[in-house]
This record gives structure tokens, C-alpha cells and sequence, in this order.
């Protein structure tokens, strides 16, 4: 069963710390959501997660791991990234996009096997993208892109799973189904983290919050122990209404304090 450890992590970028030493185990199983304001260091900590920035200090640790010294390949295979905003800047297919998640399973020169053709079906099944795979990724909506983008993430087939703002580009049915989606991966078992704007979703289909403001993580539990009033107000600067509705989580900024 895969574990990431995150001890006393701290990040510098340019000249400035951005996060600040951060602690958090996380296990599979739940789906975790990193919450806060623009820059507060959300992606930064997805990017350390993934070995993609250097800490300035601390570590984090897949497996007991250090993620720094695994090799790329051994990394990629097991933390499938979408990074925020990701674009596509040449003309494949989407079946050939979602098929480059496979690459970290490919032995240099080798041919893609029925096991990965497997993977690839099923990634964009899941995504909900069987009807774009002859499309040219270029020539799609941003929404289709995302929906793309994602299942080549899902291709990969890691046990752990992260994902930064996925809902950005997606319209309202999509972003519920991407919800589903990331519960229903953790509930089978990955590691499942999303960094996520959107509160309502977070309260509603997240098992835990980690709520990092100026690269602190202030708050670490359940949405309704995360995001409180005094929470919210710390740190957006918002007061919201939350409640249930229809047995659902909900939270709805009202108003800038
Ligand atoms: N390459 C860089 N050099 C210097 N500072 C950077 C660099 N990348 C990010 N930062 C700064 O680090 C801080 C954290 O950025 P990060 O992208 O992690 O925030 P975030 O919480 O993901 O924000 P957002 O919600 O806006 O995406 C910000 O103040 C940002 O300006």
C-alpha cells in the first residue's frame, strides 16, 4: 500500500521561501484536497511531492522513499502528475496523448503491449473521452483538452494520483464527474490528492483538507473541521454559508469580510 510522508518541507524559489516547513502523511484510500488562496504554495507543495522542485529542506518520501533520489522512471510510474493549466503543443491524436502516459512503463525503443493498449482504453474510458479519440488535441475545446489531459494521467496506472486545479476548464456535469472520479480512484485504493478552488466541491466530495496559507499548512482535517468561518476569513478573506443540502456538503462564498 503506497504512503507519502511530507516532513518539515521547505521550498525556495528565486529568493523567496514559499513553503515554509510542512508536515502531512497521507495514505490511499481517501481523496485529500489541497485548499487555499492564490499563492499560498499549493502547487509548489504538488511539485515537491512529484520531485519536480528541490526542497531547500525536509523531505518527502514515497514508500519510505526519498522521491529526490528515485530515478524519473521509477518516480513516474508511481505518482501520475497533471500539472495546472497544462497545454498540448503538437497536433496527435487524443489516443496518442492518453498513450504517452504509458511512457514510464516502456523500456526505450519498445512497442506499446497489449497491456498498455489496455490501459490507455481504460483511461479514456474513465475520462469519458472514447468519442475524442481520433481528434486532434490541438484542435479541441479546453474542456475536451482537460478531459484529455486527465486521462493520460490515468494511463499511467500509478498508485498515487495528483492532480492541480482539474476543474478549471470543465463545465458543470464534468467537474461532478471528474469528483466521482478522483473519489472513486482513492476508494479503490490510490493515493489520491487534489489541489482545488472550487470550496464546494472540496467540502463535498473530499475525506480530508489540507489548508496551506503562505506556504503554512494552517488546517488539516475533515471539510467541516477545515473550513470554518474563522478559517475562511483568515484566510480568503470571504465569509460563506455552509450547510447541507440534500445530504451534501455545501459551501457558498458570500461575500468578501
Ligand atoms: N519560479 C518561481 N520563482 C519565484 N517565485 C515563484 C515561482 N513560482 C512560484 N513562485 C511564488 O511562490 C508562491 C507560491 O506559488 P504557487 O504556484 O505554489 O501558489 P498556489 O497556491 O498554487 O497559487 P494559485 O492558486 O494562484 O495557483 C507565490 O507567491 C508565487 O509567486
Amino acid at each position: 500500500m503506497v504512503s507519502l510522508s511530507i516532513e518539515a518541507l521547505r521550498v525556495t524559489l528565486g529568493s523567496a521561501e514559499v513553503l515554509h516547513g510542512i508536515d502531512a502523511a497521507i495514505a490511499p484510500g481517501a481523496l485529500v484536497g489541497v485548499i487555499g488562496p492564490n499563492g499560498a504554495g499549493k502547487s509548489t507543495l504538488a511539485r515537491a511531492i512529484t520531485g519536480l522542485v528541490v526542497p531547500a529542506a525536509g523531505r518527502v518520501l514515497i514508500d519510505g522513499a526519498d522521491v529526490r533520489t528515485l530515478a524519473r522512471a521509477a518516480l513516474a510510474r508511481r505518482i501520475a502528475y497533471l500539472p495546472q493549466g497544462q497545454t498540448v503543443h503538437w497536433p496527435l491524436t487524443v489516443e496518442r496523448l492518453v498513450a504517452l502516459g504509458r511512457l514510464p512503463h516502456l523500456a526505450p525503443f519498445s512497442a506499446v503491449s497489449a497491456e498498455d493498449r489496455m490501459a490507455i482504453g481504460r483511461a479514456m474510458e474513465r475520462a469519458d473521452i472514447g468519442d475524442l479519440a481520433g481528434r486532434i488535441v490541438t484542435e479541441l475545446s479546453g474542456g475536451e483538452r482537460a478531459r484529455a489531459l486527465i486521462a493520460r494521467a490515468l494511463a499511467v496506472e500509478a498508485t498515487a494520483l495528483i492532480v492541480d486545479e482539474p476543474l478549471a476548464a470543465l463545465d458543470p456535469g464534468h467537474q461532478l464527474q471528474l469528483m466521482d472520479l478522483l473519489k472513486a480512484e482513492a476508494a479503490a485504493g490510490s493515493l489520491v490528492i487534489a489541489v482545488l478552488h472550487d470550496l464546494a466541491m472540496a467540502a463535498r466530495f473530499c475525506d480530508r483538507l489540507l489548508l496551506i496559507h503562505e506556504g503554512r499548512l494552517v488546517a488539516d482535517g475533515t471539510p467541516s473541521a477545515v473550513l470554518t468561518a474563522e478559517n475562511l476569513e483568515r484566510c480568503y478573506h470571504i465569509r460563506a454559508w455552509t450547510g447541507t443540502i440534500e445530504d451534501q456538503a455545501v459551501v457558498l462564498p458570500l461575500s468578501r469580510s
